[in-house]
């Protein structure tokens, strides 16, 4: 099939993608309306998410988190100075004694896989098996050549929307040489190169997946521009020739040790003057929303080490890392576009 990285569909296809992104988003409130009695107990102790952790037992603050945002996002709580209260709509229908509670409704629907799992991965941190696979998480999965085949073909599929759109928000008239990390299929890096006619592109992600890119790159008509390198973004070093950075999609898949270590990758051999890429679905900077994003993080909470990360997350996060001057833009089907200058 011709595949045009210049153009968008004629159409917005945003429906289709909250259903996918936001299909787990249901299940953990079910497992903390109906399993936890969260919000009759929350009503009573209003309380920050250290002390939601010690009540409930959640290993980590990650997953009650990421459970805390979509309930913002839905607005059955409210943050005020860190400490969550239910609101008057939290408690009408989810707080036992009120008249109109919907924990009855939800209850018949308490058994449901994804339920159950939300409630491990709140009380060990650790990520449950994606989708019906039994073979493990996610990053383990990966390893594996047919999953990682199956999932890179999930991510490109998408990736031939997002990226063009991605690449009509940003001038990179004045960068030449990009590397796209965990660049997956290579379809964010071929989108970049083909409204950038002057760049060129290197593509690196694990082994299982460098194949795959090399033949999907080949098959988009950017063999030229676009190289594909085998390594571990952990312990391999990145190609030190690149002015452009780019994270799509990588850095919600892991917890804030991971993410501080592979910016500060990222920074080590990014060329002075450079600029990184981050290419996700953002979290507003007070966390109450998009409720879309809340949802889809559920997801990512789930099934990864990670989440959506919010905009002050991040900016905090490249802060540190020796990153300045930041800009952020909506892209398409919720997702958005960040970067961050080295000097
Ligand atoms: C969610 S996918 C995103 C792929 C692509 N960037 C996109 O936006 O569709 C995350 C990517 O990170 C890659 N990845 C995970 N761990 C990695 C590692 N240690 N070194 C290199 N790549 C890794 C995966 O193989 C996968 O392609």
């Amino acid at each position: 099939m011709e595949v045009d990285l210049t153009r968008l569909p004629d159409t917005d296809p945003i429906r289709a993608y909250r259903y996918r992104d936001g299909i787990y988003a249901g299940d953990l409130v079910t497992a903390a309306l109906v399993h936890l009695d969260f919000f009759t107990w929350l009503a009573e102790h209003p309380s920050d998410l250290p002390a939601i952790c010690r009540q409930f037992g959640f290993a980590a603050t990650r997953p009650a988190d990421v459970m805390m945002t979509l309930f913002a996002a839905n607005g059955f709580v409210r943050s005020e100075d860190g400490m969550f209260h239910v609101t008057e709509s939290g408690r009408e229908a989810l707080t036992a004694g009120s008249p109109w509670s919907l924990a009855p409704y939800y209850a018949s629907l308490k058994d449901r896989p994804v339920t159950m799992d939300y409630l491990k991965v709140l009380a060990t941190g650790k990520p449950a098996k994606w989708g019906s696979y039994d073979a493990g998480d996610w990053h383990k999965l990966m390893e594996d050549d047919a999953f990682a085949r199956l999932f890179t073909t999930a991510m490109d599929c998408r990736g031939v929307l997002l990226g063009p759109a991605m690449a009509q928000k940003l001038d990179l008239s004045r960068f030449t040489r990009l590397v796209d990390i965990g660049g997956g299929s290579g379809i964010y890096a071929c989108s970049l190169v083909a409204n950038a006619s002057h760049l060129s592109a290197v593509v690196f992600d694990q082994a299982s997946v460098e194949r795959i890119a090399r033949r999907r790159v080949a098959e988009l008509g950017y063999a030229d521009r676009v190289e594909v390198v085998a390594g571990d973004m952990f312990r391999d070093p990145l190609p030190d020739d690149c002015d452009l950075h780019l994270f799509s999609n990588v850095l919600h898949d892991w917890d804030e040790p991971e993410v501080r270590e592979l910016l500060a990758v990222s920074y080590r051999a990014l060329k002075p003057g450079g600029m990184l890429i981050l290419h996700d679905a953002f979290i507003n900077a007070d966390k109450t929303g998009p409720l879309p994003v809340a949802e889809y993080s559920a997801m990512l909470m789930h099934s990864t080490q990670g989440k959506c990360y919010s905009v002050g997350e991040y900016e905090a996060l490249l802060t540190e890392a020796g990153f300045h001057t930041f800009t952020c833009q909506d892209t398409a089907a919720d997702r958005g576009v960040m970067t961050a200058l080295k000097s």
